[in-house]
């Protein structure tokens, strides 16, 4: 949920600051903070405990959530984790509870569903703290949540006013560029508003109310359409049937962009992309767009694959870098070079190409731990952190739901 890394901030001026002074000043985020050190070791019972509760409480809600609900309970956390551990940062916290709140339309949440997540949380957390929960405990959280909740609520009120919860899209191209990978194009029933980089979830009729992110790999276009670039992995429930299940004319859910993996306009820096497998979906967006804008900045778009074979999307790169002249594309398989190119991880390609890139904006993309070795790789040849852009938190949660839904399919 929400975007990480060092990135620019697409969704809005950080100025806005309901959480604010009376917070910080108050005892209440050391309370939360400690009392959530203790629910945090059985953070697995605690929200199998919490979903019990709520649709026990309120059955209702059930229609809301997906059919399996490992995956949500582990995001559910996660987003919680990251509130508890902001409270003292009222200005990240409310941008991320805003963006949370828009998120939250696409599931059909209503603003009395909050109390009742707020009842079942308050309860959670008193059964989970044994003879730690007090009265000024109880306060502090329902006092935070209260605050959360009214950000939540009204950034998806204003949000109602200006766009739908979620657009229907037709798929009007279907190209199967391997046996597990498939380039999607879709055409959204009304204009899905972008900034290059962003992602979008998705859902499927094969998985209802199953929400599963995907980065847009193109530049926003005249005729509004959006490609996807999606790999079939073990336990993506998604990712199979996007790309086995899916045909020319079906439809899709999709929900409204978000991630903050942009472009600075501002920025005269020349660019630095380096992509592993399919994560060469934002950062081609980002090419599309520094073309589009024409400001003669040079870009390197550094393509990683494990094979000559997984370079799925080659010939339109290449067609992207004939148009463009200060556009490269630099294909680096793992195990076999096409030609006479770098081979090997393309994290280690990086110094074999130049010494230095520390005149440069990086931005990285792919499996979480690409992403690691090119960001030490990077700050290695002279980048410094706060050049380099990517989502390793995103990357991570992802990766770490398919581990686990594999494991669960396998047990
Ligand atoms: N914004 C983002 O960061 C996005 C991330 N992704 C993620 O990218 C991944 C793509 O998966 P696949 O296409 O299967 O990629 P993959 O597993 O085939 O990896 C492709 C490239 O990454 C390199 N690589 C993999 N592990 C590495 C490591 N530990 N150290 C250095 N290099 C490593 C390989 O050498 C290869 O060049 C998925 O995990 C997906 O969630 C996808 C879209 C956007």
């Amino acid at each position: 949920m929400g975007a990480s890394g060092r990135t620019r901030r697409a969704e809005g001026p950080a100025e806005k600051k309901p959480w604010g002074a009376i917070w910080q000043m108050s005892s209440i985020p050391r309370i939360v903070k400690e009392s959530f050190t203790r629910i945090e070791p059985v953070a697995d019972q605690a929200t199998a405990y919490f979903y019990g509760r709520l649709f026990a409480e309120h059955p209702r809600l059930r229609a809301l959530f997906p059919p399996a609900m490992d995956a949500h309970r582990e995001r559910m956390f996660q987003a919680l984790a990251r509130i508890v551990w902001s409270l003292d940062a009222p200005g990240q916290m409310t941008d991320y509870l805003e963006r949370l709140g828009r998120d939250h339309r696409k599931y059909g949440v209503l603003p009395e569903h909050y109390r009742a997540m707020g009842g079942a949380l308050v309860a959670t957390l008193r059964a989970f703290s044994g003879g730690h929960w007090t009265p000024e405990v109880e306060a502090a959280w329902a006092s935070a949540y209260r605050s959360a909740a009214d950000i939540m609520i009204a950034a998806a009120e204003r949000d109602a006013a200006a766009a739908p919860p979620w657009w229907v899209a037709e798929v009007v191209d279907h190209q199967r560029r391997a046996p597990d990978l498939a380039v999607l194009t879709l055409r959204p029933d009304r204009r899905l508003k972008f900034t290059a980089g962003q992602y979008v979830q998705v859902q499927t009729a094969r998985w209802p109310r199953v929400w599963r992110r995907y980065s847009i790999a193109n530049a926003p276009r005249p005729d509004g359409t959006l490609s996807l670039h999606v790999r079939a992995v073990p336990g993506g429930w998604v990712s199979g049937a996007l790309v086995r299940h899916t045909r020319v004319g079906d439809t899709l859910l999709l929900g409204p962009a978000q991630g903050t993996l942009t472009l600075d306009p501002d920025c005269d820096r020349d660019l630095l992309l380096v992509a592993g497998g399919t994560g060469l979906a934002p950062l081609k967006s980002l090419a599309e767009q520094e073309i589009a804008w024409a400001r003669g900045r040079r870009v390197h778009l550094v393509v990683g694959a494990r094979g000559p074979l997984d370079l799925y999307d080659l010939p339109d790169l290449r067609r992207l870098e004939s148009g463009y002249p200060g556009l490269r594309v630099v294909p680096v398989p793992a195990d076999a070079p096409p030609c006479d190119g770098p081979r090997g991880p393309v994290s280690a390609a990086l110094e074999r190409l130049r010494d230095r890139w520390d005149d440069h904006e990086v931005y990285v993309a792919g499996p979480p731990g690409m992403i690691r070795a090119t960001v030490d790789a990077a700050q290695r040849l002279g980048v410094p952190l706060d050049r380099i852009h990517h989502d390793l938190l995103e990357a991570e949660q992802d990766a770490g739901g398919r581990a686990r839904r594999a494991s669960d399919r396998s047990a």
